[in-house]
């Protein structure tokens, strides 16, 4: 398959260019290396396969949840049986919510930019999109006439790639309107884990509103497990979407070993790990900026991002073109066109930028990111 430098290639098909090459900065899957806490628990994986071996799956699962969602502040969620589903990646979840809200709906009010395989797997189950701009998502209420004609309202927060986080305050407006117009509100949350600003118990905001919602999770932006993750789809008890019935379709659940896996590196991360994080990624952003600061055009469009990503505007350069000379240089980057699922021309001068890297080989690829801007 040569996807090379297709404009029309979706993120995950430049992801894929990017794979094999040791200077991959395109994906948002964790790549850094282990700490001395993770190693520890890497090393302890013949263990964590003989606990999947003799204890019921259910007890290691409860067990994974509730590590995961204490750690990052969701205390009210919702810990019965059977309310969180787990999946082999928050697009299995995705696909699955996909299909259920198609049971119901036709149209679906997404965010705008985001991740371009959310509006495709909702668009591949026959939905039709509306897209919801971001930034008055922060600061107006949705328009009644928006929410009279729609099923859901699906909102990434943190949001990718801007890292821009619904509030609290927000957060309860939005689902106290779309418990007044009985519509979905949906939330994928797969990189709330790098920003303080989204641990507020999302959960207790949702139940009190008392709209009908779901919410996507994921362990796998936050640690570099090699993809032994789990995505998480919960529901709210009057979702009324036939989510378990598909979920049944699709899997009957995850491993007992990757879920001992995320509770292990999610107590790693509650005995001091996230922080340590946040201030690797942190301290990353910062390389990203220096090395690029003072070049004529180069803008940074989310300076209060905390997530494991950075957009970078080009300035009057198109994203392909600096994509080809640093892929020259066996860099790959993200061209930032497919994030604008309703309108691709507004990325067109943006390159996302991961952040989830060693130190040295991010290093390497900025400094060739920064040549490759000084000749183009
Ligand atoms: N199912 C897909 N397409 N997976 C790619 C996705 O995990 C990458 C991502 O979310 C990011 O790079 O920000």
């Amino acid at each position: 398959k040569t996807y090379a430098g297709n404009p029309e290639n979706n993120l995950t098909e430049w992801e894929f260019l990017a794979l094999n090459s040791e200077l991959n900065i395109a994906d948002g899957h964790a790549r850094q290396e282990l700490t001395p806490g993770q190693t520890k628990i890497i090393d302890e994986l013949p263990l964590l396969f003989a606990e999947g071996e003799r204890r019921p799956v259910e007890e290691i699962e409860r067990e994974c949840h509730r590590t995961y969602f204490q750690l990052l502040g969701q205390h009210s969620y919702p810990s019965a049986p059977g309310r969180v589903l787990s999946c082999y990646s928050s697009s299995v979840a995705m696909e699955i919510l996909s299909r259920a809200l198609a049971t119901r709906m036709e149209t679906v009010a997404l965010v705008h930019p985001t991740f371009d395989n959310i509006a495709d797997l909702l668009r591949g189950n026959s939905l039709r999109l509306v897209p919801l701009a971001e930034d008055p998502l922060h600061d107006q209420d949705l328009d009644e006439r928006l929410l009279a004609s729609v099923g859901c309202v699906f909102v990434t927060t943190p949001n990718n790639p801007t890292g821009k986080v619904i509030t609290q305050e927000r957060l309860r407006r939005i689902a106290e309107q779309c418990a007044e117009h009985d519509v979905v509100l949906a939330l994928d949350t797969s990189f709330r884990g790098f920003d303080p600003r989204a641990h507020y118990d999302h959960y207790a905001v949702l139940q009190d509103a008392g709209c009908r919602w779901a919410v996507i999770e994921d362990t796998g932006k936050l640690w570099p497990t090699l993809d032994l993750k789990l995505g998480m789809l919960a529901f709210s008890e009057n979702l009324a979407l036939p989510v378990e019935k598909i979920y049944s379709d699709i899997l009957l659940g995850v491993s007992p070993m990757i879920l001992a896996l995320a509770r292990r590196f999610a107590e790693d991360a509650a005995s001091g790990g996230l922080g340590e994080l946040h201030r690797f990624i942190d301290g990353n952003r910062e390389l990203v900026r220096a090395e690029l600061s003072g070049l004529p055009g180069i803008t940074f469009p989310d300076p209060d991002s905390r997530v494991s990503v950075e957009r970078v505007h080009l300035g009057e350069r198109p994203s392909v073109e600096v994509w080809n000379a640093l892929r020259e240089r066996n860099v790959y980057a993200l061209p930032c066109r497919a994030f604008h699922w309703d309108a691709p021309d507004e990325g067109a001068n943006m390159l996302r930028i991961a952040l989830a890297r060693s130190a040295d080989p991010l290093a390497r690829s900025i400094k060739a990111l920064r040549l490759v801007l000084e000749s183009l």
